[in-house]
C-alpha cells in the first residue's frame, strides 16, 4: 500500500475499532510504518472521526514531519518499532475487558492471560505486564524497550493493550482476539477453565509457524 492508501485504512481501521465500542472517546493510538518515517493518530483525536490529511507523519527522531501534535504515546509507539523489525503497524487501545484484566492484583507480570484458546496463542502468545506509568511518561518507552524484542504485544498495567502486527490489518485482529480472549478470562474465573496444555502449544508453534 502506498501512503495514501494507508492514511485512508488506518482511518478506516479507527472508525471500525470506535463503531464496535472497542475505542471509546480520545482514548487509544493507531501507527504504520512508511518507507521514509511513520503515521500516528494525533493527540487528542477520536479513532472514529480521523482525517487522512491530518495524520500526524513523524520521522525515526520522533520529529514532526507533518500534520497535526501525534499523540502522546509517540516514544511507545517507536519504542517498539525499534526493538521489532518485522512490526509494520501498532495499535493500542483501552478495549474495556484488556483493560479490565491489566487493573487485577496477582496477575504473572510475564504472561497476565493463560492460553484459554488457540487463536490467543496463535495471534498474541505470552502477555507480559508493563508496570504503571502515567500516559505519555516517556519511561515507557525503555520499559517496552526490554519486553517488545520477544513479544509482539504487551499489557500496559491499569491502562490497556499495545499490539505490532506484520500489517495493520494483523495488529487489529490481534488487538480483537485479545480483548475477547480478555472477556474470557474474566468470565471463567471461579471456574477452574482448562488452558492449552504445552504439548498443544507446541503443535500451533509447528503448523503455524509462530516465532
Ligand atoms: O490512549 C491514549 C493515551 O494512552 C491517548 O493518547 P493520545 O490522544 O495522545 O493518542
Ligand atoms: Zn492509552
Amino acid at each position: 500500500m502506498n501512503e495514501s492508501a494507508l492514511r485512508e485504512h488506518i482511518c478506516s481501521c479507527g472508525k471500525s475499532l470506535y463503531d464496535r465500542g472497542l475505542a471509546t472517546g480520545s482514548s487509544g493510538n493507531i501507527s504504520v510504518r512508511l518507507d521514509d518515517g511513520w503515521l500516528l493518530t494525533p493527540t487528542n483525536a477520536c479513532l472514529g472521526h480521523l482525517d487522512p490529511a491530518r495524520l500526524s507523519k513523524l520521522d525515526w527522531q520522533g520529529n514532526l514531519i507533518s500534520g497535526d501534535p501525534a499523540s502522546k504515546e509517540a516514544f511507545l509507539h517507536r519504542a517498539m518499532y525499534e526493538e521489532r523489525g518485522s512490526a509494520g503497524a501498532i495499535v493500542h487501545l483501552h478495549s474495556t475487558h484488556s483493560a479490565a484484566v491489566s487493573c487485577m492484583s496477582g496477575l504473572d507480570a510475564c504472561d497476565c492471560i493463560p492460553p484459554l484458546t488457540a487463536y490467543f496463542v496463535m495471534k498474541i502468545g505470552k502477555l507480559p505486564l508493563v508496570p504503571y506509568h502515567r500516559p505519555g511518561d516517556p519511561q515507557l518507552g525503555d520499559a517496552i524497550r526490554g519486553l517488545a524484542g520477544k513479544h509482539s504485544a504487551v499489557l500496559l498495567a491499569n491502562h490497556g493493550p499495545v499490539v505490532s502486527g506484520k500489517t495493520l490489518e494483523a495488529a487489529m485482529y490481534a488487538s480483537e482476539e485479545l480483548e475477547e480472549t480478555a472477556k474470557l478470562f474474566l468470565m471463567l474465573r471461579g471456574h477452574n477453565p482448562r488452558a492449552l496444555n504445552e504439548e498443544q502449544i507446541a503443535e500451533l508453534r509447528r503448523v503455524f509457524q509462530l516465532d
